[in-house]
């Protein structure tokens, strides 16, 4: 069993796109500038949140937090997005997930100007992304190709399997690895919570990956996967103790697999990484650079 290293794979993503922002401003230019709204006080949106700013400064990048209370409106929500769509020194915009149960995230999402939905979950984008088109690509899903380019899993033609049907990971997971674009071309089975088990056992014995995102610890045990099989976790759940671990029982699944991510330090790491992938490209589309 090897580990899927998200937190070096991204490091060296970001010391790559940092470079590229040093000859950018070495040229003249400013510097790439994402702009965050944050709602609330959710301890998780809180860390992500700061990795996000943490990462933007080992990019080159500038960046700006604009915090709400959680009685925000979303008509207060909605104006402060319009405002900062019209803004030309912020190239991309994301607003943290999730919101609270008052604020329709759909329409917060949809009012997003799409040039600069650098989360990639804005319908323009994600269609874009589903035909195959130049898109900001979801940056869980975009991290996970990321990842598995980075260790040169073979992709092509190989059977997957995604439990779980997010907007923000299954559905664009299953996507992008079954599109014959950057990655992919691999045949793709997407299940979930609903799915049958006898079913999903059917499908996840043959696989030869399986991602999971369902949110439940220990979801994905030995006996569900084949030997050799890579195994992508995207869980992150917390436990009583403090504990973070995936949705797989990894001590023991690990022992199937050739590659696996570790819960912390896989999938969540890359994450952020493509957010920066994603901010490098709307600078690059507003100075027409790449
Ligand atoms: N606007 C968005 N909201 C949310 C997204 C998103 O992509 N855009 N995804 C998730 C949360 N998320 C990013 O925002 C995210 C999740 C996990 C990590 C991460 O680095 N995890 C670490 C461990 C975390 C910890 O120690 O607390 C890891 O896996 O090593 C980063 C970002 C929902 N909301």
């Amino acid at each position: 069993m090897k580990l899927l290293d998200g937190k070096k794979c991204a490091e060296s993503l970001v010391a790559d796109i940092s470079r590229k922002v040093g000859e950018y401003v070495a040229s003249g230019l400013r510097k790439p500038h994402m702009t965050i709204i944050l709602v609330g006080e959710h301890a998780p949106s809180e860390s992500y949140v700061k990795s996000k700013i943490k990462s933007c400064g080992n990019a080159g990048f500038e960046s700006t937090l604009l915090r709400f209370p959680e009685s925000v409106t979303e008509a207060e929500l909605l104006a402060k997005i319009a405002e900062v769509n019209a803004d030309r020194t912020t190239d991309g915009l994301i607003v943290q997930l999730p919101l609270p149960k008052h604020i329709n995230q759909q329409h917060v999402i949809n009012a997003i100007d799409p040039e600069k939905d650098i989360d990639g979950f804005h319908p323009m984008n994600f269609g874009r992304m589903s035909l195959g088109q130049k898109a900001f690509r979801p940056a869980t899903a975009y991290g996970i190709c990321k990842l598995l380019q980075f260790y040169e899993i073979p992709v092509w033609g190989k059977h997957c399997v995604v439990i779980g049907r997010s907007n923000i990971v299954g559905k664009p997971i299953s996507i992008m690895l079954s599109n014959d674009f950057e990655i992919g071309n691999a045949t793709v089975t997407l299940t979930h919570i609903e799915t049958p088990r006898e079913l999903l056992l059917d499908e996840t014995r043959r696989a030869d990956i399986v991602i999971v995102a369902v949110g439940i610890p220990g979801f994905v045990t030995a006996d569900m996967v084949k030997d050799g099989a890579v195994l992508i976790d995207v869980g992150i759940n917390r436990l009583a103790d403090g504990k973070i671990v995936g949705d797989a029982d990894f001590e023991n699944v690990k022992e199937k697999c050739s590659w696996i991510t570790p819960v912390p330090g896989g999938v969540g790491r890359m994450t952020v990484a493509a957010l920066m992938i994603n901010t490098l490209m709307a600078y690059q589309n507003n100075f027409n650079l790449a």
